[in-house]
C-alpha cells in the first residue's frame, strides 16, 4: 500500500538518512522559523498548527463539505486568512506532494510533526491519510479575534465542535506561536516590534516552543503571559480567547488543568478530530503507526556486463532504535526463485554502516541495514523476507515462511539505472520484461505522475502523462528490454516528486511496477 508505506515514511524518516527532503528541518530548534529571518519573531511549528485549523474550520459536517482539503491554498487573500503562515507552511509542503500524498494529508502531518517535536515526553496525535485536495476555495467562517462569542461558537458547531470542545482545542493550538502585530496590530501593538521580533510576535504563554499546559496554568493563574495577547490586549473588542474560555464560566479551562496528562489526552483528541474532519466524500485510511522493521526502496534491475545478464536485487531493511543494541542486529534477507518453491531459498545480509547510514525522527532513531545482491535471471524471485537477530539475546524476528513475507514482482520492473529525468524535463524510461515462451508481451507503457504548478495556490496539482515503450531486444534469459522517452515540463523543483510506474500485458495478465522513482 503506497499511501501507507509514504505516510509512514514521512512520519518517522524525519532527519538524516533516507529522510528525503527532510521535513524536520523546518522546525529544529521549535523557535525556527524555515521560511525567512529569525528576527521576524515568526515560528514555523506554530504556523503549521494554525494552518490546519484555519483549513479546518469551515467545514460543514451536517453537509459533508469541508474540513482538511487543503482549500486553504486558494483562501489566503481572505481577510479571515490573515499572516503568512498559509503561503509559508504551503510553499513549504509542496515538494513532498506527489501520487499518493496530497497536500491535505501534508498539512495534517505537519500538525503531527509539530506537537510530536516540540514535546517532551513526545506526544504523538494518530495520522490517518487519503485526504483530497480541493481544486478551488470552500465556504467562509473562520473565527476572527473580532467574532462575537456567539457566531464563533456556531462556527466551531457547524465543524463538529461543541462549547467544550472548542475551548480545549483552541488552548491546545494556542499553547504554540505567537499573536504577530504585524498581522494583528489591533490586537498588539507597535511596542512588541523590536530588532530580533520585526514582525513584533507575542507569545501566547512563557514557551511559545512547547506542546504543553503552561497556556492554561498561566490563564488561570494570571502568571507569564496570562494566557495571551487574546486574553489580555487592551482592546476589548479582540479578546477573543478571553471570551471563549470564560464563556462557561472558565469550566473547561478549570478541566484542563486537571493534570498534565488530561490536558495532553485531550489535545490528542480534539487535534486528531479536527485533522480527520474531511469532505464526506473522502475516505481515510487506517491510522498510520510506525513500523519497526521495514523493507525500504527494494528494487530489482537487470544489469548486463561482459560475464552477460544478472538482476541486481537492492533495498536497505530499516530497524527502528527501541530494539536493543541495534548496531550488533544482523539482519537478513531471505528469498525464494520465481517458481515460489521453498526448496531453493537464497540468502543474503543487509550491513549497517554507522556513519551513514542513520536516521531519526519523533518515534526515535532508525538504522538503515543495506543490501545489494544479485539474482541469476533465469530463477528470478517471487518473495523474501528479513529476519533480524539479536546475537546478545539470542532472540529473533524469524518468520519460518518466506511466502509470508513480501511478495516482489520479477516479471515487469523499471530498471533504474537505464532511466533518466534531468532538470530540463528530458525523460527516458526503460523497463524489463519477463515472459515465458508461452506468453506474448503486449502494451508496454510507462505513467509518470509529476507535480505541476496550479495558479491561485501554493500547491501542486499532480500530472500523469502515459506513453507506450517499444522492444530494444530480448536475451537468452527470457527478459526483454523495452523504453521509450518523453519530455515532461522542464524546472520541477524537486525530481523526487516523479514518479512512474510501468506495465506489461502478459497473456491475460497485467503486470505492474508501481510508484518508482527515478531520482531518489
Ligand atoms: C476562536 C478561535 C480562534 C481565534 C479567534 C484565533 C486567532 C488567532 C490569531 C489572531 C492568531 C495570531 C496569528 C498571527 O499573528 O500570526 C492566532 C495564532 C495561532 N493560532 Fe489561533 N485562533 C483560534 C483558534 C485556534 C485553534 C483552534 C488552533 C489550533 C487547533 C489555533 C492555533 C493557532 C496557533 C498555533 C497560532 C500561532 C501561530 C504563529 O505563531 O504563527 N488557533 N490565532
Amino acid at each position: 500500500d503506497h499511501l501507507y508505506d509514504e505516510l509512514e515514511h514521512l512520519l518517522v524518516d524525519q532527519q538524516g538518512f533516507n529522510s528525503g527532503a527532510n521535513m524536520k528541518r523546518a522546525i529544529e530548534p521549535c523557535t525556527n522559523y524555515v521560511n525567512g529571518p529569525q528576527t521576524l519573531g515568526r515560528t514555523t511549528a506554530a504556523q503549521w498548527l494554525r494552518v490546519a485549523f484555519h483549513d479546518f474550520s469551515t467545514a460543514d459536517v451536517a453537509a459533508g463539505t469541508g474540513g482538511l482539503d487543503a482549500s486553504i491554498g486558494w483562501e489566503t487573500e481572505r481577510e479571515e486568512n490573515d499572516g503568512s503562515a498559509f503561503n509559508d507552511t504551503l510553499s513549504f509542503f509542496a515538494p513532498f506532494v506527489n501520487r499518493h500524498v496530497s497536500m491535505a494529508d501534508m498539512i495534517a502531518l505537519g500538525v503531527i510533526t509539530s506537537i510530536g517535536s516540540c514535546s517532551s515526553p513526545s506526544i504523538h496525535v494518530p495520522l490517518r491519510g487519503g485526504r483530497i485536495d480541493a481544486t478551488e476555495g470552500g465556504a467562509f467562517g473562520v473565527p476572527a479575534p473580532e467574532t462575537d462569542i456567539q457566531t464563533t461558537l456556531d462556527q466551531f458547531e457547524q465543524a463538529g465542535f461543541n462549547q467544550q470542545d472548542s475551548i480545549a482545542l483552541t488552548a491546545c493550538g494556542h499553547t504554540l506561536g505567537s499573536v504577530h502585530h504585524a498581522g494583528f496590530p489591533q490586537v498588539v501593538g507597535p511596542e512588541a516590534v523590536t530588532p530580533n521580533n520585526t514582525g513584533g510576535g507575542e507569545h501566547f504563554d512563557s514557551t511559545l516552543d512547547v506542546f504543553d499546559i503552561l497556556v492554561v496554568n498561566e490563564y488561570l493563574e494570571g502568571t507569564g503571559k496570562r494566557g495571551g495577547p487574546l486574553v489580555t490586549t487592551d482592546n476589548v473588542t479582540v479578546r477573543s480567547d478571553l471570551r471563549l474560555y470564560e464563556s462557561d464560566n472558565n469550566a473547561t479551562m478549570r478541566g484542563l488543568s486537571d493534570s498534565t496528562e488530561h490536558f495532553v489526552s485531550r489535545c490528542i483528541s480534539l487535534m486528531a478530530r479536527m485533522l480527520d474532519t474531511v469532505p464526506s466524500s473522502t475516505v481515510l485510511s487506517d491510522v498510520i503507526s510506525p513500523v519497526d522493521v521495514k523493507p525500504v526502496n527494494v528494487s530489482l534491475d537487470l544489469m548486463e556486463d561482459e560475464s552477460g545478464q544478472h538482476i541486481l536485487f537492492s533495498g536497505s531493511i530499516r530497524v527502528m532504535s527501541r530494539r536493543t543494541s541495534v548496531i550488533d542486529l544482523v539482519v537478513r534477507i531471505s528469498w525464494l526463485d520465481r517458481t515460489g518453491r521453498s526448496s531453493s531459498v537464497f540468502v543474503t545480509e543487509a550491513k549497517y554502516d554507522a556513519a551513514v547510514q542513520k536516521g531519526s525522527g519523533m518515534f526515535g532513531d532508525t538504522f538503515f541495514h543495506a543490501f545489494n545482491t544479485t539474482i541469476d535471471p533465469s530463477l528470478g524471485i517471487s518473495f523474501f523476507n528479513v529476519t533480524v537477530n539479536d546475537p546478545t539475546t539470542n532472540q529473533s524476528d524469524v518468520s519460518a515462511d518466506i511466502v509470508s513475507g513480501y511478495p516482489i514482482e520479477d516479471r515487469v520492473f523499471l530498471m533504474k539505472s537505464r532511466s533518466t529525468v534531468d532538470d530540463e524535463g528530458n525523460a527516458g524510461v526503460t523497463a524489463a520484461v519477463f515472459s515465458s515462451s508461452s506468453q506474448t508481451i503486449r502494451n508496454v507503457s510507462a505513467t509518470f505522475s509529476f507535480p505541476t504548478p496550479q495558479i491561485g495556490t501554493m500547491s501542486p496539482n499532480i500530472s500523469t502523462l502515459s506513453l507506450q515503450l517499444t522492444s530494444l531486444k530480448s536475451t537468452d534469459s527470457g527478459y526483454a528490454v523495452f523504453n521509450a522517452s518523453t519530455q515532461l515540463p522542464s524546472g520541477i523543483p524537486n525530481a523526487y516528486q516523479i514518479t512512474v510506474d510501468v506495465a506489461a500485458s502478459l497473456g491475460d495478465e497485467e503486470i505492474t511496477d508501481t510508484f518508482r522513482r527515478i531520482k531518489s
